[in-house]
């Protein structure tokens, strides 16, 4: 079994839903370092983590080191780290829309980095990763972070061109999937469902939905025309679906949401 240390710099929303399974492997020991005090105090009590002081002591105790900051604040967090980094570093960084180019060049010439776009359903080991490789960075180094973010979920090794993109599908994703399960809720609340009953239907309705696409023997539109009874129910709720452009409306919300990523670049 192969020991990986691993260390945190930012221990916030994301990095906590990585850090909830990473903890389940034995074979990773994990530390972690926030400048706010409240948020690694958090970590280290729920997942037993080991707290440190500042980034150069995740530099001095891991040899793979998290970027899990805000966008903004990765170069900074970088040139903190710059003195205390060696070749024996891997840096993978969770920054939406920040390159590995950008990172490498405010780092080490030869630094190794990925750039990976996890997303919260982590928390539950159902988790996307997309991740791409920086210009230094191995085919062991992907292999190696393959093996790490899959036991959070699913890993897609991406040409980094395309992490907008994957951003805006499975990085904010989920925020989309919790909108549409909050609104189908919704409308069956106003059709007399208490709203505990509405959100198990429609959030169970969800997820085998998803199960149902992701076994791959149809294509989601075979799969609609199934459900799609002529003259029936269906028919007439998506009907209103086109009314409001919701696909459309889809469409939009992923091109606004890469384009961001895209804005937020350095
Ligand atoms: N939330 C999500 O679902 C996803 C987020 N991401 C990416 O993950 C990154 C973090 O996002 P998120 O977890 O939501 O953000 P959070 O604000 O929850 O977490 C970032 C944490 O890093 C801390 N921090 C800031 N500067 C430093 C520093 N110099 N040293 C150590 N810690 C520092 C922040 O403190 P303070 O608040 O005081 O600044 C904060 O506690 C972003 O780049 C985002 O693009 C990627 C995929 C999904
Ligand atoms: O909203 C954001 O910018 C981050 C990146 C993807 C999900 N959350």
């Amino acid at each position: 079994m192969q020991q990986l240390s691993i260390g945190f710099v930012g221990t916030g929303r994301i990095a906590r839903a990585l850090i909830s399974g990473l903890v389940n492997d034995p074979a990773n020991r994990i530390c972690g370092y926030d400048k706010d005090p409240d948020a690694i105090a958090a970590v280290v009590k729920q997942f037993g983590i080991e707290g440190t002081s500042s980034a150069a002591e995740v530099a001095r105790d891991a040899r793979i080191i998290i970027l899990a900051v805000k966008p903004y604040q990765i170069g900074e967090v970088v040139e903190e780290l710059r003195p205390h980094l060696t070749t024996g570093h891997l840096l993978i960084s969770v920054a939406a829309g920040i390159t590995s180019e950008f990172i490498r060049q405010h780092s080490i010439d030869a630094m190794r980095v990925i750039r990976v776009m996890p997303n919260t359903p982590a928390f539950t080991g159902q988790g996307m990763t997309a991740l791409s490789k920086g210009i230094m960075a191995t085919q062991e180094d992907i292999a190696l972070a393959t093996t790490m973010f899959s036991a959070i979920g699913r890993v897609a090794v991406l040409d980094e061109r395309l992490m907008d993109a994957a951003t805006a599908v499975s990085g904010s994703g989920p925020a989309y999937m919790f909108s549409l399960i909050a609104s189908i809720a919704e409308g069956g609340r106003q059709c007399g469902l208490s709203m505990q009953d509405a959100i198990l239907l429609s959030a169970q309705t969800m997820l085998g939905a998803a199960t149902m696409v992701l076994n791959g023997e149809k294509t989601p539109e075979e799969l609609i025309r199934e459900v799609t009874t002529p003259g029936g129910t269906t028919e007439a709720g998506l009907k209103q679906m086109d009314a409001h452009h919701v696909r459309q409306a889809m469409i939009e919300t992923v091109k606004a949401a890469a384009a961001r990523s895209n804005e937020l670049k350095q």
